[in-house]
Parts: C-alpha cells; sequence; structure tokens
C-alpha cells in the first residue's frame, strides 16, 4: 500500500528511487549508483518532497564514497560530490540538513555513514506518524468531532515525499483511519501536477474519497464554505514561521484566513530553519520557462510568450494556524517560532 512504499529505499550499494516523473501512469524504479545521477534525478524531481531529498541525499553521502572507492577520488574529491549533492536544489532544507548531518560521521566509514542514513529514514516515518495523529487530534478538537471532516490539501506530501506515511498526507491518512474524514480537495498543483498525479494515486490506492480540482478553485472552494481545514506541507519554514512550500500555497491560506477556516502546516522539525530569519530569506528557487509553457513536450502557450516558474511561495507566519510537527501542534503567530520546542 502507498503509505508503506519507500520512494528513497537503500539497496546495500545504490539507492533505488520510485521515479514520480511518470507516476500515475507507470510504476518505475531507478537504480542510482553515481552522484550525477542522483543530483539529475533531484533536480527532475524524480524524488521530490522535502523529507525524501532530504533521506536521499543523506543516502548519498555513501554514494559517493562508493563511487571515489571505484574511481579512485581523493578525500577532497568526494567531499565536492557530496557538495555537488547538497546544492541540487536550494529550498527544501531538509537536503542539507540531512547531507550535514551523515557528513559528521564521514570519517568513522562507509558503515557509519549508512547507519546515520538509516536513522535519519527511520526518524522521518516515526516523526510522520507522530505528526498523523498530532494533527488529527488537533483538528478534530478545533473543527468538531460530530461529523467526519473535509480537507482540502495542496501538492503531494504523502509517502511519495517522504520516507514514509506522509506529512500533511499522513494526518489525512490518520483522519481516514479514524473515519474522520469526509473528502480531501486536492489541488492538482501546476506545472508538474504533484496533486493530481501522485496526490491522487496514493488517495485512489486507499480508497480515500477526494476531489482533484484546479489550483485556481482552492480559493472559491473555500470561501463557499465547501472545506473545514487545509493542511499543507512545507520545504522550509523560517523562524517568524514565515513558510515556503509549493507555489499556490499562499492562496489558499489567504482564503483560509478570509473566513475563518484553519490552514495547518505539517512538517517535520527537519524542515525548521531557525537560521533563517524570515521568509524573505528564504531561496525560492526558479525552475525552467518550459514547465509552464508546455505539458508532456507539447507546448501549450504561443511562440513568443516567456514562463515564471517559481517552485514555491512564502505563506506568512500570520496566516498559518498551527504548525503540526512530530512534537505537537504550535499555534503561530506573527513573532517567533519557540525554538526550543522546535530543535
Ligand atoms: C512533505 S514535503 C513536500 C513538499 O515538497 C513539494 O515540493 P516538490 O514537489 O517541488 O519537491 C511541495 O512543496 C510539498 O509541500
Amino acid at each position: 500500500m502507498p503509505q508503506e512504499l519507500r520512494a528513497v529505499d537503500w539497496t546495500g550499494n545504490s539507492l533505488a528511487l520510485i521515479d514520480q516523473t511518470v507516476l500515475p501512469h507507470r510504476t518505475e524504479t531507478r537504480r542510482i549508483r553515481d552522484v550525477d545521477d542522483l543530483v539529475d534525478a533531484i533536480r527532475r524531481l524524480v524524488v521530490r518532497g522535502a523529507p525524501a531529498i532530504g533521506a536521499a541525499g543523506a543516502y548519498g553521502v555513501a554514494l559517493a564514497m562508493l563511487q571515489g572507492q571505484r574511481e579512485g577520488w581523493s578525500r577532497e574529491e568526494v567531499l565536492a560530490a557530496v557538495a555537488r549533492i547538497r546544492a541540487a536544489r536550494p529550498t527544501a532544507v531538509n537536503l542539507m540538513v540531512c547531507v550535514d548531518r551523515v557528513l559528521t560521521r564521514f570519517d568513522d566509514g562507509l558503515d557509519a555513514v549508512l547507519a546515520e542514513a538509516a536513522e535519519v529514514q527511520r526518524e522521518d516515518v516515526a516523526a510522520n506518524r507522530a505528526m498523523g495523529a498530532f494533527g488529527a487530534d488537533w483538528l478534530l478538537k478545533r473543527v468538531g468531532a460530530d461529523r467526519p471532516l473535509r480537507v482540502l490539501t495542496h501538492c503531494n506530501t504523502g509517502a511519495l515525499a517522504t520516507a514514509g506515511w506522509g506529512t500533511a498526507l499522513g494526518v489525512i491518512r490518520e483522519l481516514h483511519a479514524r473515519g474522520r474524514l469526509e473528502v480531501v480537495y486536492a489541488d492538482e498543483t501546476r506545472p508538474l501536477l504533484q496533486g493530481s498525479r501522485l496526490t491522487a494515486w496514493e488517495l485512489v490506492q486507499e480508497g480515500i474519497p477526494h476531489f482533484v480540482q484546479a489550483d485556481g478553485a482552492a480559493p472559491g472552494t473555500i470561501l463557499r464554505g465547501s472545506v473545514d481545514a487545509a493542511i499543507v506541507g512545507a520545504d522550509r519554514i523560517a523562524a517568524n514561521g514565515d513558510t515556503a512550500n509549493k507555489v499556490g500555497t499562499v492562496g489558499v491560506a489567504l482564503a483560509c484566513a478570509d473566513v475563518g477556516v484553519p490552514f495547518l502546516v505539517a512538517a517535520p522539525t527537519t524542515t525548521v530553519d531557525l537560521s533563517t530569519a524570515t521568509g524573505a530569506d528564504i531561496h525560492i528557487e526558479l525552475r525552467g520557462e518550459d514547465e509552464v509553457l508546455e505539458w508532456a513536450g507539447v507546448r501549450t502557450a504561443p511562440a513568443g510568450s516567456r514562463g515564471h516558474n517559481p517552485a514555491f511561495d512564502v505563506t506568512p507566519g500570520r496566516l498559518v494556524t498551527g504548525l503540526v510537527t512530530e512534537r505537537g501542534v504550535l499555534e503561530v503567530s506573527a513573532g517567533e517560532l519557540p525554538g526550543d520546542q522546535l530543535k
């Protein structure tokens, strides 16, 4: 079942990545043995989602060590290769945090690096399960437990985006498991359709009732009173609660604020970056123009049009009702996050 699938897995001498660029129509696994192939896989979103690319980066340290053994690299060349993995995408802080954590074991050897990477993966699944319970408890208490809930989500935050279970989709899974979920509105999430291709795939596999909707439908769905809450993931959370997440998220948050619908962000503490003061300091990845000018290789915009393609936007902390982490739910108001509860 999808919640148990592993978007990232270590095979003993290579990384096995579910190729998320071909889902839902094909389920294919890519075997990655070289650093350049891992960097490419992260950049093309073969593997994607902040915690999942964090796990891939963690095992990437071992991958660089093994390739270095095969190709006779110096220590400096191995570390330079790891730096390329660490820099493969700029916004999701999990990639840097997880690579840096595993690098602390570098001089203890390959087995120690692999053990640390496996711990990163185990901890992420445990964090997601805890978030699911905390988030479901909070929603049922806040919105009321007299009927099942209608929840909106954006992008994909499920098992595919993590080491397992999911963050925001993990909360949705928990509500479903408790019989407290009526329906999910899943934003298709242009331009790469993580919602209609990946979230929908995970929901269909588990029989979770849902609608796929255009991103542009989300504010109207919220303002018309069709959802009880919105819950999304995150790629980097600044010290004041400003949250970088898939582009289109801030529109959901603004609509929720306008009508008083709770807007929750679900993310492990590895996504919180207390060294980044505000959302203005978060590097937002600008991706290729063609992703918005064509689909499946077919040009949709006229020749002569340019594409503006920020992969993320920043939701101000003042719009975040609550931050769900493995430590519990923080009611976020404008101002500093309680760092002592997040690290
Ligand atoms: C569980 S974090 C998922 C997070 O990552 C996604 O971005 P991308 O698909 O570009 O890796 C999106 O922002 C999700 O909320």
